[in-house]
């Protein structure tokens, strides 16, 4: 509201309290002048009547503001019983000049002040005449879709709620604004394209109370912050179709209303009620190119506009009376009432005043009503204001305040705006029925060709059969013809040669005249002679006949054996399209398993490589036979107590050593009595195993053997420690592996594993069964002898170079059951899982030392591969380190694999949707 209040200006000029002389008769009277009227003075409507607030009607644009000033009329009330009573003897405090506009207020018996109102309603006006000054143009703004307000202020008892609320069920006569006005409304809409709703408010306390519903009794005001249109979404509205239902809202509303008897009213009302008439209108004539019924849908869619809509509130506020408290004699509750009405009908004047004034700050915020009203007053709404007044001289100085109140409210200049919008909602239901129309057009069409279709393909199957059946009968008719022909030539032939055959023996008979005999006998040779060139030529034609047919059928026979044989080629060939699409699905099938294994090789490779980098680098730090370095020189004390040969010479004193002693006498000393020889000789072994060249050799001479010997038997945890560091090295090579296994490795390294403490025995130990854990056939065997347990007790230690080679174990583990799973040699889950390594993995995934956490990440990725471990995975919080890999892991390569196993994983996939994790 503050901005709509702040654009309010006092365009009309209005002047308040200047004296103006306007009768020379009038003795210091003076005239509080109307405003001089302004260019937008009107309420800018059609069809109100000359007498009307409007006054003179100049049309609004449609799609732009108007100044508008608040039109204001005063009524005053009658005297009542009581005033008759009492003011007897006097005078009314006011004196109306309707004609003039004009009141005069008596300040005493020879003077008063005059006030030019927009209409002044003499206490003669019928509530039809006020309604239509009053009320009527801004209704019908409303129909054109501004926004209205009619509201009445006054002193309580002065007719506000007589002149808006009054049903008029007695005396029609009576009906009071709100009834004419939803009568004007009703009368001048279509049922058909508009509506009317109602929402019916009391504002009591400071809280608005849903008058249709009085158990809705803390609505909220929303105020728009683009448009600062204000709205109650909270309140009941009722749609309106007949002015009957109105009536009875606003009868069960009044019921609702608080109402209280005062000194002043019996019935007054301590409450502002506020009734809202909203106005949906179609306009007509702009959508009449969404007319159904158009054939041509092109032409539709390039004219397509969505219809306008106009949507006009009215808002009708009959305020609680303005009082003074000792006079309305409220006490008590009734009297904070009192001073709650008060308190907002003072900040509805400041706010007037402001705006009249045209100050900076409009104090809209101080109250609720103002709040409710900021569009009525310098906002774009139409407003019209009726103060009521009362004649009594007793209250000469509320009806002053009251005067006061109007002349200022005259001064507020409303921006009218049109309140329209594209009816999108009645666009798209018209589309709809547009589209539903199109598509059973369009299924009708489809039909009707599919028929024609039909009837045009049995037309020609009727008509390619009749031309065979005549080609059948024509060529039956040709074949019975020429039958018959040649029946009658035969029969002709038959007959010529039985004649011929008569005459011959007649001839034989009359021999006797020699020459007759002679001639009859020539000319019997000569018949016989041409019947039997006939018989000839017809033995001959039919010969020929017989050819022809034994042609046809032999004809007949290969096209018969072609079809035949083009049956069977087309069978044949139906046969390999089947054994190739097979083929091809086998290929398909061998290409995924390929891509798996491709995968699965990727990821293995991916391990060896690392592993590869792992060794160079344990190399590059001494390697795992880091702790044989003072071996060298430990043994060049045995046998060289005076050497000093650090360094290169390391390797080289050992070869010597190995070639000079021999290594079955080295492996001797392993078993010697004194402790220190044994400590020696086992570091000398160990230095010997870690060179490729010499395993072979140092296991065939039973040096493995002996080395488990001292695992088991041995007191000294150095020896048992340099002993795991031998055998782990021997152990990096398959068949060692083997071998270490079947003489029971496993388990002599479990043992030390449990009974160790310092960290590199256990270093050395957890080395070594990581070496046997990358040996695809020991894995059954080495967890059954209890391999992945021992690896995961060593972690108890918690030295970083024993927890990467327990890492490193379980990586190797799970490269090996990845590959069982993937070649189907293994099913069920992962030994691991069973095992309970899983809490580990996943505790140590983003361990901050790399080489542990690249080997977890590596051993997660292969146990992922396996759906059948999804499961235990999700449950034991692997997805997330998983999930974190994909993402956060500095090895791309890492990275890219662990993002292609949560991929292809169904399991993982429907978890991480359930999570709603993208990945
Ligand atoms: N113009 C009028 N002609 C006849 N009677 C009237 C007129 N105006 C008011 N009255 C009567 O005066 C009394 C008080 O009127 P009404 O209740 O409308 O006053 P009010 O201003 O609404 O009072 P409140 O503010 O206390 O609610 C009623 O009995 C009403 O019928």
């Amino acid at each position: 509201m503050a901005s709509g209040y702040r654009n309010g200006s006092a365009k009309g000029g209005v002047k308040v309290d200047r004296p103006l002389s306007v009768n020379s008769n009038i003795r210091s009277s003076s005239i509080k002048s109307k405003p001089s009227p302004s260019p937008y003075n009107s309420h800018g409507l059609r069809r109100s009547s000359p007498g009307s607030l409007g006054g003179s009607a100049g049309p609004v644009k449609d799609d732009s503001a108007v100044s508008g000033r608040v039109r204001v009329a005063v009524r005053l009330r009658p005297r009542n019983a009581e005033e008759l009573v009492a003011d007897a003897d006097f005078a009314d405090c006011v004196e109306l000049q309707p004609e003039l506009k004009r009141l005069k207020l008596r300040k005493n018996n020879w003077d008063s002040d005059t006030y030019e109102f927009d209409e002044v309603l003499t206490e003669f006006a019928s509530q039809k005449r006020v309604y239509e000054v009053v009320a009527k143009p801004v209704v019908e703004s409303v129909l054109d879709g501004y926004n209205g307000t009619v509201m009445a202020y006054g002193q309580t008892g002065t007719g506000k709620t007589f002149t808006l609320g009054r049903l008029g069920e007695e005396d029609t006569a009576d009906r009071g604004i709100m009834v004419r006005s939803m009568e004007d409304i009703l009368a001048d809409i279509s049922p058909e394209t508009d509506s009317v709703s109602v929402s019916y408010l009391q504002l009591y306390m400071e809280t608005i109370q849903d008058l249709l519903d009085p158990a809705n009794d803390n609505i909220p005001i929303v105020e728009d912050p683009k448009t600062g249109d204000v709205s109650l979404p909270g309140a009941t509205q009722v749609e309106i179709r007949d002015q009957q239902s109105f009536v009875e809202l606003l009868r069960l509303g009044e019921a609702h209303r608080f109402a209280a008897n005062t000194k002043l009213n019996t019935e007054s009302s301590r409450s502002h009620a506020i009734l809202m008439v909203h106005v949906k209108r179609s306009v007509k004539g702009r959508d009449s190119f969404l007319s159904s019924d158009n054939e041509n849908t092109s032409h539709l869619v390039k004219t397509l506009k969505p219809p306008l809509l106009r949507k006009g509130k009215l808002v009708v506020v009959d305020l609680a009376g303005s009082e003074r408290i000792d006079k309305s004699g409220s006490e008590g509750h009734t009297l904070e009432e009192a001073k709650s009405i008060n308190l907002s009908l003072s900040a509805l004047g400041k706010c007037i005043n402001a705006l009249a004034e045209n100050s900076a700050h409009v104090p809209v915020r101080d109250s609720k009503l103002t709040r409710l009203l900021r569009d009525s007053f310098g906002g774009t709404a139409r407003t019209s204001l009726v103060v009521t007044i009362g004649p009594s001289p007793r209250h000469r100085g509320e009806t002053a305040s009251t005067i006061m109140f109007g002349q200022r409210a005259m001064k507020v200049e409303n921006m009218v705006r049109i309140k329209e919008e594209f009816d999108y909602k009645s666009l798209a239901r018209r589309l709809d029925i547009q589209l539903d129309k199109l598509i059973a057009e369009n299924e009708r069409q489809q039909k009707a060709f599919e028929d024609e279709i039909g009837r045009i393909t049995l037309d020609a199957q009727n008509r390619i059969s009749a031309a065979e059946r005549s080609h059948a009968d024509a060529l039956e008719k040709e074949r019975l013809k020429y039958q018959r022909d040649y029946m009658e030539s035969i029969k002709k032939l038959e007959e010529q040669w039985a004649i011929e055959k008569q005459k011959r023996s007649n001839n034989q008979n009359g021999v006797g005249t020699k020459d007759g005999c002679l001639d009859k006998t020539c000319n019997g040779e000569d018949t016989a002679v041409s019947i039997s060139e006939e018989v000839a030529e017809v033995k001959k034609e039919l010969e020929n006949e017989l050819r022809l047919k034994k042609a046809a059928e032999e004809e007949v026979n290969n096209l018969k054996s072609q079809l035949a044989q083009w049956k069977r080629s087309e069978a044949a060939g139906n046969a390999e399209i089947i054994k190739l699409r097979k083929m091809l699905e086998d290929e398909a099938h061998q290409k995924m398993k390929l891509e798996e294994e491709i995968t699965i090789l990727k990821s293995q490779l991916l391990q060896l490589s690392f592993e590869a980098e792992e060794t160079r680098r344990s190399l590059d730090r001494g390697g795992p036979g880091k702790i044989f370095n003072g071996l060298d020189s430990l043994v060049t004390q045995v046998r060289h107590p005076h050497a000093r040969d650090p360094g290169n010479g390391h390797k080289a004193s050992i070869a010597k050593l190995f070639e000079q002693v021999g290594l079955q006498k080295i492996l001797s000393l392993l078993e010697s009595e004194d402790a220190d020889v044994r400590i020696h000789a086992v570091k000398v072994v160990a230095n010997l195993a870690a060179e490729e060249a010499n395993q072979e050799k140092i296991v065939e001479a039973g040096g493995l053997t002996s080395l488990l010997m001292l695992l088991s038997s041995s007191e000294d945890e150095m020896i048992r420690r340099v002993a795991a560091g031998a055998i782990a090295n021997l152990a990096m090579n398959e068949k060692n592996q083997e071998l270490i296994m079947a003489q029971g490795g496993i388990n002599l390294l479990s043992m030390t594993a449990a009974d160790a403490e310092d960290p590199q025995t256990l270093r050395m130990v957890a080395g070594a069964i990581a070496n046997l854990c990358g040996n695809d056939k020991l894995q059954t065997k080495l967890r059954g002898e209890g391999g992945i347990k021992a690896l995961l007790g060593m972690v108890r230690c918690g030295h970083p170079d024993v927890l990467a080679q327990v890492a490193r174990g379980i990586a190797n583990f799970a490269k090996c059951e990845s590959r069982a799973s993937t070649q189907g040699a293994k099913t069920g889950k992962s030994l691991l899982i069973d095992d309970g390594a899983l809490p580990w993995i996943v505790q140590n995934a983003n361990n901050e030392a790399s080489p542990i956490r690249r080997h977890i990440e590596l051993a997660l990725c292969h146990l992922a591969q396996h759906e059948v471990n999804a499961k235990d995975m999700i449950s034991g919080g692997a997805l997330w380190e998983l999930v974190r890999i994909s993402r956060d892991c500095s090895r791309e390569d890492i990275r890219n694999l662990a993002h292609r196993t949560l991929t292809s994983s169904p399991t993982f996939q429907a978890e991480l949707r359930r999570l709603r994790i993208e990945c």
